[in-house]
């Protein structure tokens, strides 16, 4: 148990998706999960444990930005033993050839937050995806016919910018390809703990273009995404 959990150390799987909307926890449980049993619902931050394709499986939302994530996944690591944490969600689009609906693996995740600067001093700490997850991630994506980008993710503390905003500067320019608000501090803490994360997010606006998906598309989409993470997290 912790001020977070109710769950005791045993009802998690090994492995967790992590949404950060506690209703696509319950999505996530209800639609994939065979025998979903709720593990947690302290805040409503709801986590389930069940079975996909016969192999235990979590999913545990985690709230929305860094932060909130940290609490729930330096919990799900120290107290409750978990090996592979992966984030499924929504991002935004940073380059064109990233359409509405497509994949994006993070394969790095650059981000303006405190959180991850809080112990390097001078140096810029690069959080990475674990290669062997991002690998199985393309590999199966490739094999699905999915249309998925690896690379570089911004996760941002910032939602709505302040006026003047740049249109995240010069990242686009060097690379970064979407943008959301959790994985580099899920990358920061597995490193810190020596586990295993991946993010996997569907592009839902493109802030290049201001396409956007629909909404009746964007469940069809997130499932694509959700199978993904789940062959992923039970290989
Ligand atoms: N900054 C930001 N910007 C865009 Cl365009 C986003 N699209 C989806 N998200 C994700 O959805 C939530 C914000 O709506 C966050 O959890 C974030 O990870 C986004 N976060």
């Amino acid at each position: 148990m912790t001020p977070h959990n109710h769950a005791i150390k045993g009802d998690y799987a090994d492995a967790v998706l992590l949404p950060g909307d506690p209703l696509r926890a319950k999505w996530i449980a209800e639609t994939f999960l065979d025998e979903a049993k709720l593990v947690n619902s302290v805040r409503n931050c709801l986590g389930y444990t069940g079975t996909w394709k016969g192999k235990r499986v979590s999913v545990q939302a985690t709230g929305m930005g860094q932060p909130s994530l940290s609490i729930y996944v330096h919990e799900l690591i120290n107290t409750y033993g978990l090996k592979t944490l992966i984030r499924v969600g929504t991002c935004g689009g940073l380059n064109a050839r990233v359409k509405v609906r497509d994949l994006i693996l993070a394969q790095a995740a650059s981000t303006d937050s405190a959180i991850v600067r809080d112990r390097f001093g001078p140096y810029n700490f690069a959080p990475i995806a674990d290669f062997g997850l991002l690998r199985a991630a393309a590999e199966k994506a490739e094999a699905a016919g999915m249309r998925y980008h690896a690379g570089n993710m911004l996760s941002s503390d910032i939602f709505y910018h302040a006026d003047g905003f740049a249109g995240y500067d010069k990242l686009p320019d060097h690379g970064v390809i979407g943008v959301e608000m959790e994985a580099a501090a899920l990358y920061t803490l597995a490193a810190r703990f020596g586990v295993k994360a991946l993010t996997i997010c569907t592009m839902t606006d493109c802030l290049i273009t201001h396409e956007e998906i629909d909404a009746n598309e964007r469940q069809t989409s997130l499932k694509e995404m959700v199978t993904l993470a789940l062959d992923v997290a039970v290989e």
